[in-house]
């Protein structure tokens, strides 16, 4: 385990699903029928992104709501972000990227933090300060599945949830990799059915990426 003080070993969450849900979430009512969709096909991780103003308030509801699930920050850039996703009780974060202040300051804390990267020298940076499980974002932008191959030829002791450009048609590739563990993307949550609130279908394509994942 990467940093043993932690509440949750990496390892453990990319164990859960071989697809991890990004939440976008702009209502704040929609926050417990879209989570109890996912975890009725089987999906208990949720990662709710901080991109919309009521993520904090959607973080706390569903902690307190589906103790069941798994629920962590997505978009986590900053330590005082950190700090609030903490406070709103999330179970672990994920950064698109990196910065020094923020992998130091999720080494300190208790909250597993999942830092992004999209280059080696990045990747590096995080591994000197003890991270060995990581985003690869922009997945698709950043070189894909060819990327994390050529990878993991040098670090193949850092496993991978990559994100961003993954869909339905593609996400098989990289969980065929040696390196992957999972992935994650909002494919798995069309935004037409969340709009309409159709939470049966919402069920319906999480279920589907489910018994898709070949791992
Ligand atoms: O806001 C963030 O920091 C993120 O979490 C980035 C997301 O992981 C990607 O935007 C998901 O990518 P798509 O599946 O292509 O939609």
């Amino acid at each position: 385990m990467s940093f043993p003080h932690w509440q949750l070993a990496p390892a453990d969450l990319f164990k859960l699903s071989p697809v991890v849900p990004v939440m976008v979430i702009e209502r704040l009512e929609d926050a417990v029928p879209m989570a109890e969709a996912l975890l009725a096909a089987g999906i208990p991780i949720l990662e709710v992104t901080l991109r919309t103003p009521v993520a904090l308030a959607a973080i706390e509801r569903l902690r307190e709501k589906l103790p069941r699930a798994v629920v962590g920050a997505g978009t986590v850039t900053t330590p005082e972000e950190l700090a609030k996703v903490k406070a709103a009780g999330a179970q672990f974060a994920i950064s698109p990227g990196i910065t020094t202040n923020l992998l130091q300051a999720g080494a300190r804390g208790d909250v597993p933090l999942i830092p992004g990267v999209a280059t080696i020298s990045e990747l590096m940076t995080a591994k000197e300060l003890g991270y060995t499980h990581l985003k690869f974002f922009p997945a698709e932008a950043a070189g894909g599945c060819a990327m994390l191959k050529s990878i993991a030829g040098p670090f193949p002791d850092i496993t991978f949830c990559p994100t961003g450009g993954i869909h339905q048609g593609n996400y098989h590739d990289y969980l065929a990799l040696p390196n992957v563990h999972c992935v994650g993307g909002s494919w798995i949550l069309p935004k037409p059915a969340i709009d309409a609130k159709n939470w049966q279908a919402v069920e319906e394509a999480a279920t589907t990426a489910v018994a898709k994942a070949k791992k």
